[in-house]
């Protein structure tokens, strides 16, 4: 199961969250975010990170020139859209850089939040189901109603965000079967900074999962 930690801000912390076992790592390039970094600060992370670690970059509605910009510097392998973004505008970021992943977020409310979702496999290689919040897009450490999910099975990959953390996770990965988890505020101490005790602790708890072999 891959296992991504969002939010990266900092290169020691990176590091260490690679070696503790994260397959992905993410960087917020979302100017409002408390967690935003800088396309040259992501390179400097990127720089010190083993090649076999996913290398995402979390933006929300951003023009193609913003994503550009970006890859220009910063040598990501997936993108993920965390915003309002069209299936055309998905497709578009898809056939101009064919080499990356292309993830969609989706924030999820009600049920009826999943219905638009079929009409953007087409365009992208990942889903990524989080939490709805009327204010923020991302990071909010709220989980979202994980019964809506209970029949999700989704013609995509798709991870699992939302208010995770290491008291949490194994209860979700026991009603649920994402091919992926996400966590962000769930193991950090303040945006941006995370605990790497607590991301320690999550890979305690997923090697129980592996033990009974079921991630
Ligand atoms: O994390 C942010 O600050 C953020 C801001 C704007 C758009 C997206 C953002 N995060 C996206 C993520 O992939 C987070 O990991 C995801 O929302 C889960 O966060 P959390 O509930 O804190 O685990």
């Amino acid at each position: 199961m891959r296992v991504k930690i969002c939010g990266i801000t900092q290169v020691q912390q990176g590091q260490a969250i690679a070696e503790l076992g994260a397959t992905a790592l993410g960087f917020i390039c979302v100017e409002r975010s408390p967690r935003y970094i800088n396309s040259q600060q992501i390179q400097e992370i990127i720089r010190v990170i083993p090649t076999n670690i996913d290398l995402i970059g979390v933006f929300a509605n951003p023009s193609l020139t913003k994503i550009k910009g970006v890859l220009q510097v910063a040598q990501l392998t997936a993108i993920q859209l965390h915003g309002d973004e069209t299936p055309e505008f998905c497709a578009q970021v898809k056939q101009l850089w064919p080499h990356l992943e292309i993830i969609k977020a989706f924030r999820i409310k009600t049920v009826g939040s999943l219905e638009n979702i079929p009409q953007y496999v087409e365009a992208i290689d990942t889903l990524l189901l989080d939490a709805y919040d009327p204010q923020q897009l991302g990071g909010t450490g709220k989980t979202l109603n994980w019964d809506i999910l209970a029949t999700f099975k989704p013609d995509r990959p798709w991870f699992l965000a939302g208010g995770l953390n290491p008291n949490n996770i194994l209860q979700a990965l026991d009603n649920l079967a994402p091919d992926g988890i996400d966590l962000s505020s769930g193991v950090e101490r303040s945006p941006g900074d995370k605990e790497i005790g607590k991301v320690a602790q999550l890979f305690t708890k997923l090697n129980q999962v592996h033990s009974k072999n079921k991630y």
